[in-house]
């Protein structure tokens, strides 16, 4: 009933977490905590529209299409705005890339810094108004380029990502971040406004009992996904069929995946032969996120952070999840050609 817990009162904040592996980091001025804690700042401000869009009409479409041909909501372009203005005003991006923009978002000159950011303002749109958990997705890189900031700035292998996370809008709001030295996740607490720190290097299972995908486009499979699924469904081996798990958000699915072990897919299908998921600010942060917590990203031929981006919202197959179970389901593309 009561919060009988005492009061922490060291309690690991997400902002002390980041300052602390900041100082860490050679030659760290400050520029990425500052950066993250923007992010965070949107990220808090999202969770309280997503919180209050029944009330505030903040459900329902925004009346425009996006450059991937996404019917945009009107919590897309708030939680776009957001995410742009708070990390302009931080002085530490260059430049953006946004799922909701068609060209890279250039940093005014006198607010840039040296940092990159890719974003999915909001995750899994088409759950808003069913109030369904969403979310939000981001990568950042350091800059490659030198005077004006480029389109090269951000066509950057997701080996290189230098922080990426995500902010899950759930039963409680929850960021997953990582720097490169393992996987945390984060807790909103709204009485004081924090993210406190609930869980450190994350390991996901090495195998699972979940798969997660749209069967829906069954019908427009290659024979190598019908046939892996066929396995998960009636195992020849006499093992128990996996249970079936998709929420359409990829976030939701991903962090369910993270949690409780398994495999997420979006491949690709005829009506979308690279599949539906963008590699700059939906697959590669993930991706990295994934392989900080031991699990495995490939597109079903590469290494998702290997692959060499050749434009800002290009698309790529997409199986995440327990090792054993990604490596399953790649057996099945060989023996499937
Ligand atoms: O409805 P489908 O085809 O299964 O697609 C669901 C996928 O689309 C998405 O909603 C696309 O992301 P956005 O909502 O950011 O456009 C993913 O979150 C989700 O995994
Ligand atoms: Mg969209
Ligand atoms: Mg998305
Ligand atoms: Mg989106």
């Amino acid at each position: 009933m009561t919060d009988q817990s005492g009061f922490d009162t060291d309690v690991w904040t997400l902002t002390r977490f980041v300052i602390e592996t900041g100082r860490q980091a050679k030659g760290a001025t400050g520029e990425l905590t500052q950066l993250i804690n923007a992010m965070l700042t949107a990220i808090k401000a999202i969770s309280s529209a997503v919180r209050k869009a029944g009330l505030a009409h903040l459900q329902g479409l925004a009346g425009s299409v996006n450059v991937t041909g996404d019917d945009v909501k009107k919590l897309d372009v708030l939680s776009n705005d957001l995410v742009i203005n708070m990390l302009q005003a931080s002085y530490s991006t260059c430049c953006m890339v946004s799922e909701e923009n068609k060209e890279l978002i250039v940093t005014p000159k006198d607010k840039r810094g040296k940092y990159v950011v890719c974003f999915d303002p909001l995750d899994g749109s088409s759950n808003i108004d069913c109030l369904a958990s969403i979310g939000t997705i981001f990568a950042i890189y350091k800059r490659v380029s030198e005077g004006e900031p480029t389109e090269k700035d951000a066509l950057q292998q997701g080996n290189n990502i230098v922080c990426a996370g995500y902010a899950l809008y759930g039963s409680a709001t929850l960021v997953a971040m990582s720097t490169g030295a393992g996987l945390n996740f984060f807790m909103l607490d709204p009485a004081i406004g924090e993210f406190i720190l609930t869980e450190r290097s994350v390991k996901i299972k090495q195998k699972g009992k979940i798969y997660s995908m749209n069967e829906g486009y069954a019908k427009y499979f290659h024979p190598s996904i019908n046939e892996y699924i066929k396995h998960k469904k009636y195992p020849e081996d006499g093992s128990a069929p996996y249970g079936a798990r998709y929420v359409g958000s990829m976030v939701s699915d991903v962090h369910r995946t993270i949690a409780y072990g398994g495999i997420f897919m979006y491949p690709a299908n005829e009506k979308s032969p690279k599949g539906k998921l963008r590699l700059l600010y939906e697959c590669n942060p993930i991706a990295f996120l994934i392989e900080q917590a031991g699990g495995l990203a490939t597109t079903g031929t590469q290494r998702i952070l290997d692959v060499q981006p050749e434009g800002l919202h290009q698309r790529v197959p997409f199986v995440v999840g327990s090792p054993d179970d990604v490596n399953e389901y790649l057996s099945f593309v060989k023996k499937f050609p």
